[in-house]
């Protein structure tokens, strides 16, 4: 089976859409009763028609059938399944209120789906605010459609091998931005940052970040079974985000944690490969008129924030104080008493290893 989204026209805001079918993933993955139903009538090569929440609405769709309201449970669902027609569920999977209803959804909404079992899903999806499900007899196949849209739910095995692929490729893109960092705070140190450097390492940044998404969808796909992968994603991601907000923010013209963000976004909705444009990325930063080797001047929050004895927060006092990372470095050794005066209790080891990062001093 294949994880598949269809797009289909929308009714209602993307951001809404994802949420509920996010939703719909997680009530159908892996651990919950209502998956442990579904694989119930897949081994039994029975098919369903399912909707679940917006009662009021599907009611009004439809007719005949057994009135039930029994309470919920996967073996129930299983066996009603074996009738024709729908079942009706409520929103909070507690009550099982139809079975071998007939539902006759308006047939001039749009589907591109073919049979009628999941014509009707995809129309009911369109028509009310349920999640409709759809087990194919023929195909073996489960459904979960949101607003007209459907998407294929995958076995654990399936899902597993899409993970597989993607650790490995979090894994290298992980070390090629570890390496590129280590490199720019060489160069910010030596004051020789090229805006070229910058664009690379926010080109892999989004390449991490986006690999963490999909896998985030996965992890949600896979329930239960997918706590370990959650735990791997740690060990790739950790405080990433974290560190990625503080790199704009250290060469963007406004560096406020405010419009970092922002800048985030729109780096994020932007395709992989157009990121990989000095002058894009230049003027997302605030700097229209740079090219790929115009010099760009760290604030330095990323750097700093690398020091031990930097606690949390101290970096932005110590760059409000100095301005910038080479403001610092250039008083650092005349003036240790000012780090004093912003609150650093130990001026000489944060001097120290600046240097030693700097491979100035051992
Ligand atoms: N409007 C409807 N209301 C309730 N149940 C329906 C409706 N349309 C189809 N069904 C159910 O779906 C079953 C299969 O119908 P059909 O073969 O046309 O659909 P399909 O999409 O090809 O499904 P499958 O892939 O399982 O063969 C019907 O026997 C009935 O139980």
């Amino acid at each position: 089976m294949e994880g598949t989204e269809r797009a289909f026209e929308a009714s209602e805001p993307v951001q809404d859409f994802k949420e509920r079918m996010r939703s719909a993933i997680r009530q159908t993955a892996p651990g919950t009763s209502l998956r442990h139903a579904l694989d119930m009538i897949i081994a039994g090569h029975l098919g369903a028609l399912i909707c679940i929440g917006d009662t009021d609405a599907v009611l009004a769709t439809g007719d005949d059938g057994f009135c039930l309201d029994i309470s919920f449970t996967a073996n129930r669902l299983f066996e009603l399944s074996k009738m024709d027609g729908a079942i009706v569920v409520d929103k909070g999977l507690t009550q099982i209120l139809r079975a071998n209803y007939h539902l006759n959804p308006d047939p001039s909404l749009p589907t591109s789906e073919t049979g009628m079992r999941h014509r009707t899903a995809a129309r009911m999806s369109l028509l009310t605010n349920a999640m409709v499900i759809s087990v194919s007899e023929r195909r073996q196949v489960v459904t979960v459609y949101i607003d007209g849209r459907g998407h294929s739910l995958r076995s654990v095995s399936e899902i597993m091998s899409s993970v597989n692929q993607l650790l490995v490729s979090l894994q290298s893109t992980r070390t090629q931005l570890d390496r590129a960092l280590l490199r720019l705070t060489t160069l910010e140190l030596d004051n020789y940052v090229t805006l070229s450097d910058i664009t690379e390492t926010i080109y892999l940044f989004e390449v991490l970040m986006t690999a963490a998404d999909e896998l985030d969808n996965l992890i949600l796909e896979l329930g239960t079974k997918g706590k370990t992968i959650a735990m791997q994603r740690e060990e790739f991601i950790g405080d990433m985000s974290d560190v990625y907000t503080l790199l704009i923010r250290d060469y963007a013209n406004d560096s406020s944690e405010e419009n970092a963000l922002a800048i985030r976004a729109t780096l994020h909705e932007t395709a992989n490969d157009k990121l990989r444009s000095s002058k894009r990325v230049g003027a997302l930063l605030g700097f229209d008129e740079h090219n790929e080797d115009s010099i760009m001047h760290s604030l330095g929050l990323r750097t700093l924030s690398n020091v031990s004895v930097v606690r949390k927060g101290m970096a932005d006092k110590i760059v409000d104080e100095y301005g910038s990372l080479q403001q610092l470095l250039d008083d650092i050794e005349q003036n240790p008493a000012r780090l004093d005066r912003v609150g650093v209790e130990n001026p000489s080891i944060l001097a120290d290893s600046l240097y030693r990062m700097w491979g100035k001093r051992a």
